[in-house]
């Protein structure tokens, strides 16, 4: 299946973004997003936290660590973990390639998210509650537009990228904003299966994500760094047992 670029950093309005698509293919994001849906844990990967972001939805999270974890208990066949990696791997591939960059990406974490709207709660949703308020992955936004380096941010961060699993909910689009009020969008992305938004992870992508009026939206985040130090502990887990998965059937 072909790659697609289908916006670059100038149609986006700001440096070192892109969306391309094809990804995923409808089944593979039908595999992820039931997965993600049916077996993730409320909040987790987000502190434990239910509505890290808003009371009007539900955050479901799951990591790879879970799912590895599912894998051995076999309560998942390895084909979907392996899936994960595979794809997960071919848009790291391709942003170290699209961005020309000098230096090989690792990955820091991994996140198959779901964000479901509270039905009960939609009715006196106010415009303003995201679903993801406006920030930066890899600094904490100030007032004054400044961005702070410093822990709890993930100052590790230098790139991210979203691979979306679905479409059928309304509302969920992520934008771009100019500063961390997010009164002015530079762009807005319609999420879909297959669909990558890709990005640098620092002060110049400010980012978030509209409300999700209906339905759940199901993507996998991505965060990568150049330094070795904070590679996913948890990938290099996974890993490890799929190989060994992979002798004993051997
Ligand atoms: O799900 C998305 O589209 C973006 C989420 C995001 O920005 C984040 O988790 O840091
Ligand atoms: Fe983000």
């Amino acid at each position: 299946m072909g790659i697609q670029v289908s916006m670059t950093d100038e149609e986006l309005g700001g440096p070192e973004r892109m969306v391309a698509d094809g990804f995923a293919s409808p089944e593979e994001c039908q595999i992820l997003t039931h997965l993600t849906k049916m077996t993730s844990v409320e909040g987790d990967g987000y502190k434990k936290s239910s509505s890290p972001h808003t009371t009007a939805e539900h955050f479901q999270g799951m990591t790879l660590g879970r799912t590895g974890l599912m894998v051995h208990n076999k309560l998942i066949e390895k084909e979907v973990l392996e899936l994960i990696l595979d794809l997960t791997s071919h848009c790291r591939d391709y942003l170290e390639r699209y961005f020309n960059l000098l230096t090989p990406l690792y990955f820091s974490f991994t996140h198959l998210v779901c964000r479901t709207a509270r039905p009960e709660k939609a009715a006196n949703r106010s415009s303003l509650d995201m679903s993801h308020e406006v920030h930066v992955d890899n600094c904490i936004l100030q007032n004054d537009g400044d961005c702070l380096r410093v822990p709890p941010a993930y100052v590790f961060r230098d790139y991210s990228a979203i691979l979306y699993l679905n479409q059928e909910f309304e509302g969920g689009e992520f934008i771009f904003t100019h500063d961390q009020t997010g009164s002015s969008y530079e762009s807005i992305i319609k999420p879909k299966c297959g669909r990558m938004v890709g990005f640098s992870a620092g002060p110049k992508n400010p980012h978030g994500v509209l409300p999700v009026h209906k339905g759940s939206r199901c993507a996998i985040g991505m965060w990568f760094t150049h330094d070795k130090r904070f590679k996913e502990v948890e990938r290099t887990m996974v890993e490890t047992l799929l190989r060994k998965l992979q002798n004993e059937e051997m």
